[in-house]
């Protein structure tokens, strides 16, 4: 009888990504009832740093430790957020993205304070509300269709974000609903946002489980998490990202959904920061490589090169 097979689980230290990791857990439980795992949290250099992420790099900050802790073999298996990886490199040398999870709510929330009567939607807040919020994303869209509301810059993680709108530093804020959900919050929504009027950002909802590319063991365990409709849709997503090399502060946005007749869909936006230019393009193809790759190009036919390298990262 060989040894139980344990995984090592790495992940950021917030209850949001905590949370995540006792869904891969438990999912690894029910596919493997064999397999041990541990959990091993981060604080990574994006958690601590309070100020503007393109400071520390991008993106990059909430995985860079947990990648080097995977390639060290201190860990065996990386979690994160898709939001949360630079789409502007390759996945780091020595390890694979080995299953995407199935996705979750794609769309982002409005939240108020706690104890708002609630129920307020955007378009109803009053002119000079201050929306807490650090996503060049989101700024960019709230500039485009609610130019009398007030971005604010803010981070942290939900939790501690949640914490600050009620102490009052501002009005309101807007979060991912997948977010909201896996800390138990969702309760706190006040409006969930159609993708017409906040278009979310590429790998929205969507949790990736990364391994040592010569750990043939912990890819074959957590393969069995794999959703193939989520490793469609966010690897046409992933390759518009990498085509456009877009960077962290990249107002880009787009999601891909599957068609009935199993085609995808990827919708995609660029938009400058102060959302008076909006790129657009939708398109469908049966092989994700390929749409990511066309939608990207229709973007930069339309000038969406001229306005990324605009903005400084
Ligand atoms: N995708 C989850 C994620 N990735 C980075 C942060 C923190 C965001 C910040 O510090 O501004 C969060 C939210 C959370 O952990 O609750």
């Amino acid at each position: 009888m060989s040894d139980p097979q344990l995984i090592r689980i790495g992940a950021r230290s917030s209850p949001m990504s905590l949370a995540q990791v006792e869904r891969v857990r438990a999912e690894l439980a029910a596919a493997h009832p064999g397999i041990v795992t541990e959990v091993v949290p981060f604080t990574t250099s994006g958690d601590r740093w309070s100020g503007a992420l393109v400071e520390l790099g991008g993106k990059g900050a909430f995985t860079r430790e947990i990648d080097e802790a995977l390639l060290s073999g201190a860990v065996d298996l990386a979690v994160h957020c898709v939001k949360d990886v630079p789409g502007d490199r390759p996945v780091p040398a020595g390890t694979v993205f080995a299953a995407y999870l199935k996705r979750d709510d794609l769309r982002d929330a409005l939240v108020l304070p706690a104890g708002h009567p609630g129920g307020l939607t955007l378009a109803e807040l009053p002119p000079g509300t201050r929306i807490g919020t650090s996503s060049v994303r989101r700024v960019a869209q709230l500039a485009q269709r609610y130019p009398q509301l007030e971005p604010v810059p803010f981070r942290g993680n939900a939790n501690s974000r949640l914490a600050k709108l009620d102490a009052g530093e501002v009005d309101a804020v807007l979060l991912a609903v997948s977010g909201l959900e896996r800390i138990g919050l969702s309760h706190r929504i006040s409006q969930v946002l159609d993708v017409e009027q906040m278009m979310p950002a590429v790998g929205s909802g969507t949790l990736v489980l990364q391994c040592r590319a010569e750990d043939q063991r912990s890819i074959e365990a957590v393969s069995a998490l794999n959703d193939a409709e989520t490793y469609r849709q966010t690897t046409a997503e992933r390759m518009l990202l990498h085509v456009l090399q877009g960077h962290c502060n990249s107002p880009i946005a787009a999601f891909a959904t599957t068609e009935f007749d199993g085609r995808l869909s990827l919708r995609a936006r660029v938009f400058s920061p102060d959302g008076k230019t909006v790129l657009d393009a939708h398109e469908w193809d049966r092989n994700a490589h390929a749409l990511g790759t066309s939608v990207a190009a229709t973007l930069l036919r339309q000038g969406a090169h001229e306005v990324i390298n605009a903005i400084p990262h």
